[in-house]
């Protein structure tokens, strides 16, 4: 299969994302940067740093003129100001320049927020993405979404700022715990539901090897993920229209992450926001019921959460009332018109979203 895929905007190529086995191939990918005479900041969390700072930081040394790691606490909670802050901080301390660049060595927490930082510090410098979450490979490492919360508002605050490169070692997926393995299967199952019926099969016929992190599965639904992301941001990079599906199950899901103050994880929330999202699409008549059965099995079997048991459902309507799509005062709520086909629709109202939520509550 192949392993890397080109992402471009206004057709012109503007990275590559690399799927490796191994960091063999990590120098390589450095030459077009030209970093001899540059420094990289290596930004990594207290969990990744344990496991791949080291072989990371060596392989970068023979690349730039010099290399320094910055580490914050795992977990979502770091994902805010007050961490870019100290980024800031230490960057200015190491007398980075606008030619000098961040490499993002862990999940989407460290993704995101290296890549707004990168993209506001000196008003823009260059990064990469090295994700090593399933969910950072499948969905947070591409398309150059950055940002970071806000009054525990999900990436309230953030810029759009493209990587200079995606590299992906699938082997480090052997350390990640098995709760984040299944929760970025999440955003995979996503892939299927708005875009490809034939990947949504596909998944659903290879619920056990995926279960068992098979690696030659791995591999299929990084690329596969990879490309159904590709073709969406390199036609609306900017979420001007058709990049708001990629949103599907999140303007509940986000609610409901910030209700549980981030104990439930990203993933996982994506799930419980598809599930609310398909019981709408059933209720306006896309979909037959039986999807919403299909749907909750599949979610169930990958070990995501297919209902909750308490929840302020005001509160997490009221925290919609900042979802990204609001226009004009209404959410553009991003709905299923089939399965493999997502639709944004206008008319879904509070009523329609505690409705969705009991649906989970029952
Ligand atoms: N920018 C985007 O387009 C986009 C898309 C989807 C999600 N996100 C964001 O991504 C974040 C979630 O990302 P996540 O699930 O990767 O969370 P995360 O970054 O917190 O990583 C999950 C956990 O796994 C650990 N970890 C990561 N890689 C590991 C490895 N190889 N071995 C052992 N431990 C490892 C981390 O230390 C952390 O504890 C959320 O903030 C979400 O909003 C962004
Ligand atoms: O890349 C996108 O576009 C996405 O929407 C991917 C989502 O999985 C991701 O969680 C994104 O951060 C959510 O959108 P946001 O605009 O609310 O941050
Ligand atoms: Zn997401």
């Amino acid at each position: 299969m192949n392993n890397r895929i080109t992402v471009k905007e206004n057709n012109l190529p503007i990275y590559e994302i690399w799927i490796e086995d191994s960091y063999e191939q990590l120098v390589s990918i450095f030459e077009p940067f030209h970093m001899k005479e540059y420094k990289i900041c290596i930004v990594t969390d207290s969990n990744v740093e344990k496991f791949y700072l080291q072989e990371v930081k060596k392989l970068l040394q023979g690349v730039a003129g010099k290399v320094v790691h910055y580490t914050m606490p795992a977990g979502e909670e770091s994902k805010n100001l007050n961490t870019v802050q100290r980024l800031y901080e230490f960057l200015i301390k190491e007398h980075f320049d606008r030619k000098d660049m961040l490499i993002a060595l862990g999940g989407g927490v460290v993704g995101d927020l290296t890549g707004y930082t990168a993209a506001t510090f000196l008003r823009g410098i260059r990064f990469v993405q090295m994700p090593t979450s399933l969910l950072a490979m499948v969905d947070s490492s591409v398309g150059g979404k950055t940002g970071v919360d806000f009054l525990e508002y999900k990436n309230m605050i953030g810029a759009f700022h493209q990587p200079k490169a995606v590299y992906i070692n699938l082997s480090v997926l052997n350390t990640l715990t098995k709760e984040h393995y299944f929760n970025g299967l999440g955003e995979v199952v996503k892939y299927g539901m708005i875009q490809s019926l034939e990947f949504y099969h596909w998944l659903i016929n290879h619920v056990e090897t995926l279960q068992q992190k098979e690696p030659s599965a791995l591999r299929e639904i990084v690329y596969k993920s990879c490309t159904f992301k590709q073709e969406i941001v390199e036609e609306d990079p900017h979420e001007l229209n058709i990049r708001a599906y990629l949103n599907f199950g999140h303007t509940l899901g986000h609610a409901i992450e910030k209700w549980s103050k981030f104990s439930i994880l990203h993933g996982e929330c994506v799930a419980l926001g598809m599930i609310a999202a398909t019981y709408l699409s059933v209720k306006r008549g896309f979909i037959e019921e039986k999807e919403l059965d299909i749907l909750k099995d599949l979610l169930d079997q990958l070990q995501l959460p297919i209902q909750l048991n308490e929840i302020s459902k005001d509160e997490v309507v009221l925290a919609t009332k900042n979802d990204k799509k609001m226009d004009a005062g209404t959410i553009q709520f991003v709905l299923l018109k089939q399965i493999g086909e997502a639709v944004l629709d206008r008319s879904v109202t509070e009523q329609d979203m505690i409705e969705a939520l009991e649906y989970l509550m029952r």
